[in-house]
């Protein structure tokens, strides 16, 4: 399974320079209004790493990440990825990088298959080999059956995996993920897995954000905790999680778990 998405390759990549971070998050700051979202942000994802994002609900992960890749213009900070500055070179870190962004809209009125082909002739890919990932991505994300139903037809599940196959087309050499297990069942959920821990295997890097603390310590090798646009603890997953589980270090760092007492009304017995 892992074996069909290609390694990433540096062939197209000449301002990829070996030996630097995939990616480094500088200081980087976002407002909406009054509401600090991001608040100095730096973090560094090692070549070769897989990374777990992880915080609360409203924790600035999205915000973060759509700076990171030059979705959403920072108020202070920088983002490089493999050396590229994101802002100061949008085209050369991007082709460095497969994003697969929260609630961003697709070209929905594409075909599944459409819409991956798509992304890979934007790469400047060569149509057989476009044609031939394509196939490759539609039967490791089990979407071979639908290849040919308009993605705005698909469940929340299949537009995240279509949207991944987009992502991956290119093979880029980092690949940056908000939630990519959000809505998809287990058994693609496993599938995924496998793709990306083969593509970590063969020297890419992965950024990925999630609120399953149990799938980031098996899957991930670094974390960070970030928690009202802060990061609290960063570093390996054993660093981070100390004696216990992430999940526990997750709760001691983040707190703010309720108890139930007000919602006596909801108590049927
Ligand atoms: N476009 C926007 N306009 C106003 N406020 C925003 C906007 N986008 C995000 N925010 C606010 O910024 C903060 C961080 O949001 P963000 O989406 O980055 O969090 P998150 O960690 O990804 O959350 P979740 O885990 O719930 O997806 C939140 O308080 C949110 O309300």
């Amino acid at each position: 399974m892992s074996s069909l998405v290609p390694p990433p390759s540096d062939q197209d990549n000449p301002h990829a320079r070996p030996g630097t971070p995939a990616l480094s998050i500088r200081g980087l700051a976002k407002r909406f209004g009054d509401k600090v979202a991001v608040n100095g942000v730096n973090l560094e994802v090692p070549s070769g790493s897989f990374f777990g994002l992880v915080g609360p609900n409203g924790a600035g992960k999205t915000t973060t990440l759509s700076m990171a890749t030059g979705l959403l213009r920072p108020e202070h900070g920088q983002a490089l990825v493999h050396g590229v500055d994101v802002w100061q070179n949008p085209l050369e870190a991007k082709k460095l990088m497969g994003i697969l962004p929260d609630g961003v809209r697709l070209f929905d009125r594409l075909s599944g298959e459409q819409l991956v082909t798509y992304a890979g002739l934007l790469r400047g890919m060569d149509r057989a080999t476009v044609a031939e990932r394509t196939g490759d991505l539609l039967r490791a994300l089990d979407l071979t059956n639908d290849a040919g139903t308009l993605v705005v037809d698909y469940s929340a599940g299949m537009t995240k995996k279509i949207a991944l196959a987009s992502a991956l087309i290119h093979a880029p050499k980092l690949l940056v993920l908000d939630e990519p297990f959000e809505s998809v069942d287990p058994v693609s959920a496993a599938n995924i897995r496998d793709i990306l821990t083969g593509y970590v295997r063969s020297g890419g890097s992965v950024i990925v954000s999630s609120h399953v603390m149990d799938l980031v310590q098996r899957m991930c090798d670094h974390v960070a905790v970030i928690a009202a646009g802060t990061v609290l603890a960063a570093g390996t997953i054993d660093e981070v999680r100390g004696e216990g589980t992430l999940e526990d270090r997750f709760v001691e760092l983040v707190g703010g778990r309720n108890t139930t007492e007000g919602l006596s009304w909801l108590r049927t017995s």
